[in-house]
């Protein structure tokens, strides 16, 4: 029979909603700073109700936003290395592995405001196994998750992420797994991602940014 699957802990990411997402362009600051904070809160809230999930741990210096996503039921804790995104993923997983030392560590992206759970949990269950894997992004190049057992944990998010992840001993992951391959670098893909369904704050802050409408 084969072993149970392990419960996995989601390491969330998010840089302050003010300085992130730097990408969407054409709109206000403060417009920009309501989607960023709102993809986060979306993704973590997807998350937290995916079956495979047993505890979010997002990593942010933002305080504001820390006392947000708390309140959705995430653990949060601050960047370990500010400015070094891989660097903080290393040091998180090192805290889950305290918190949570039955729980493997998954990296996801804070920039994906249409996932679904149900593709969260297929990736999650498609990754059992020995190894490191990861998902692909839909534009190609690029990661939005990666996960491995804690002894071979090396994320390495950032131009290139899945060539680096693939050179770094990780198995791509197959499937359509739309929601979770659509992270949201531009308003083009915002309006992408519209088909999935947006999540509740991100529906609500698009409606809020006028030139959306
Ligand atoms: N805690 C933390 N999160 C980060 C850091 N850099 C990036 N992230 C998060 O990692 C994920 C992927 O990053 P990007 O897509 O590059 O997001 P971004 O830096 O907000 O976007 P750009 O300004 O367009 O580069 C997002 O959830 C970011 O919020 C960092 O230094 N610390
Ligand atoms: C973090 C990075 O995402 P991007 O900045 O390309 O959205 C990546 O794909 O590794």
């Amino acid at each position: 029979m084969p072993a149970p699957a392990p419960g996995y802990v989601v390491l969330l990411p998010v840089k302050p909603p003010a300085r992130g997402k730097s990408r969407l362009v054409g709109i206000e600051p403060h417009e920009r700073a309501d989607l960023a904070r709102s993809f986060a809160l979306d993704t973590a809230e997807s998350c937290l109700a995916a079956t495979h999930v047993s505890a979010v741990l997002v990593i942010t210096d933002d305080a504001y936003f820390a006392a947000d996503v708390a309140r959705l039921g995430a653990a949060v804790i601050p960047d370990g290395v500010s400015g070094d995104l891989n660097e903080s993923l290393v040091q998180g997983a090192l805290e889950a592995r305290r918190r949570w030392p039955g729980l493997r560590p998954a990296a996801l992206c804070g920039d994906l405001p249409a996932l679904r759970s149900a593709d969260l949990d297929a990736a999650l269950a498609a990754s059992e196994g020995a190894g490191p894997a990861y998902v692909e992004d839909a534009v190609g190049g690029g990661t939005t998750l990666y996960t491995a057992p804690h002894d071979l944990f090396r994320p390495a998010f950032g131009p290139g992420s899945a060539a680096a992840h693939r050179a770094g001993g990780a198995r791509p992951l197959e499937g359509d797994l739309h929601s979770l391959r659509h992270d949201v670098d531009t308003l083009e893909d915002l309006e992408a991602v519209r088909r999935f369904g947006l999540g509740p704050r991100t529906a609500l802050a698009s409606v809020r940014v006028g030139s959306l409408g």
